[in-house]
């Protein structure tokens, strides 16, 4: 059952099309993933992963996973931030962003972090990715993807846009907004959306929206794009939305998104504001997806950009951080360190200028040190751990990497005694130390496969 408003609003809009448009297998929605290029390429992933797959057209590391029984969550590629589970039309946007290695990239709304995980591959460790959650309780769990993606050089925010603009203006190359929006692509995933939905709720969406997307204007650097995406249909938080904001930003420019799948905009939600809607991109229900809008825009190259600021001085390195570097991550003994209370992080090399916001997490967490010894987080083997010295190396077939899921002790075949990353296929799933031919699981247990 439809909410009643939206389907006298869709039939009015798109007429003869509403059935057509709005005809999915009402059983299940798809099951997809995206694969982490952080970790291994598209191809990698499909030879490995056991999986029956179909290649999505949203993106190039979108799959179908065509098994009715598939759990994401309990294959062990998912511990190891091989994929992230992804509703299939979400793999979108962020690929529409055109990331560079080297960029400095801003995920607005971004918890859970499906999106975040993409923008953070497309950097490939290099420059800076933002990643502010407005909810705390979604902002952990966005620092908790991302540690588990292995994603190294992200600061993960729990702010209120219009307080990024303040420290922040004009900074960023990139710019995602995925706006909370009234979900009508979610009708069918979560009932949840289909009860609490209501022309209200769209109007209250789109009044956030445009407050995000005005505060993104501030945040973006001259000459920097912006995308805009929803998870909804609704005229006043799509196709409205950006003829309002091209209105209110003449700064800004409406560009052709390059996408090849979905279909253009609908020129009959444009609002007072008509324009090109060629320009824009929505995937409607029967095109492979539950639904998305997206837009592309960037900024007039000219204006004034960033401040210069001097980066935060970083910590000294004590002694017991260069002990255990030196045995077991050399690559990273050098690196700066900064303290956050009695955690050390190793920061991006590109710093976010200073703030008063609250950092949930500033690059990688690499541990404390406790009674003159190094504790290794968990987070500096989920980004590190490929390069560990010392590594117990599984494979998706041996039964101890079940076993190390669920948290337990096993035998150790290939690390010797003292700290070591445990791999499988590659791919890390945390540290375990090494003593008596076992190695002592030290996998979180938040984490554990218990089932
Ligand atoms: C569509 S979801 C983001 C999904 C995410 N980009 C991903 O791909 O995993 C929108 C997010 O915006 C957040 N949000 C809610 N109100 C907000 C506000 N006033 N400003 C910014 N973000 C807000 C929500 O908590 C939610 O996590």
């Amino acid at each position: 059952m439809q909410a009643k408003y939206f389907e006298e609003r869709e039939r009015a809009l798109l007429g003869e099309r509403y059935a057509e448009y709005y005809a999915a297998p009402s059983e299940e929605a798809a099951r997809g993933v995206t694969v982490n290029r952080l970790r291994c390429t598209p191809e990698e992933f499909a030879r490995l992963a056991g999986l029956a797959l179909r290649p999505l057209p949203f993106c190039a590391e979108g799959f179908a996973v065509e098994e009715p029984d598939f759990k994401p969550g309990r294959h062990p590629y998912h511990h190891g931030g091989a994929f992230y589970s992804q509703e299939p039309s979400a793999s979108a946007p962020a690929a529409l962003l055109d990331v560079q290695p080297g960029m400095k990239v801003l995920d607005m709304c971004a918890a859970p972090g499906g999106k975040s995980s993409q923008l953070a591959a497309a950097l490939q460790g290099q420059g800076l990715l933002v990643s502010n959650e407005y909810n705390a309780g979604r902002a952990e769990i966005l620092r908790s993807n991302l540690e588990r993606m292995g994603v190294a050089n992200a600061v993960v925010l729990n702010s209120d846009t219009t307080a990024l603009v303040k420290a922040f203006p004009a900074f960023f190359d990139r710019i995602l907004v995925d706006a909370p929006c009234s979900g009508e692509g979610m009708f069918r995933k979560e009932p949840q959306a289909l009860a609490q939905h209501n022309e209200g709720l769209v109007r209250q969406c789109a009044a956030i929206g445009r407050e995000i997307l005005d505060n993104a204007a501030a945040l973006l650097a001259p000459g920097g794009v912006l995308v805009y995406s929803t998870c909804t249909f609704a005229p006043e938080e799509d196709e409205g939305q950006i003829g309002d904001f091209l209105a209110r930003h003449p700064e800004f420019t409406l560009v052709d998104t390059g996408a090849s799948f979905g279909s253009p905009g609908e020129a009959n939600r444009c609002g007072e504001h008509p324009f090109d809607v060629s320009l824009v991109r929505r995937i409607w229900p029967f095109q492979g997806g539950e639904g998305h809008f997206m837009a592309k825009l960037v900024k007039a190259s000219e204006g004034e950009g960033a401040r210069p600021f001097k980066p935060e001085k970083p910590a000294k390195p004590c002694k017991e951080w260069l002990e255990f570097a030196g045995k077991y991550f050399p690559e990273l003994a050098d690196r700066p360190l900064l303290k956050a209370g009695e955690l050390l992080l190793l920061p991006p090399e590109t710093p976010l200028p200073p703030h008063k916001l609250r950092v949930m997490r500033c690059g990688v967490a690499a541990g404390t040190v406790q009674k003159n010894r190094f504790v290794p987080a968990h987070h500096l083997f989920t980004a590190f751990g490929h390069t560990c010295t010392n590594q117990e190396r599984l494979t998706l077939d041996d039964e101890r990497t079940a076993a190390w899921l669920r948290g337990e002790e096993i035998e150790a075949r290939t690390a010797e005694n003292g700290w070591c990353c445990v791999l499988v296929d590659g791919f890390s799933l945390g540290a375990g130390k090494v003593s008596g031919g076992k190695v002592k699981n030290h996998y979180p247990k938040a984490l554990r496969n218990l089932k």
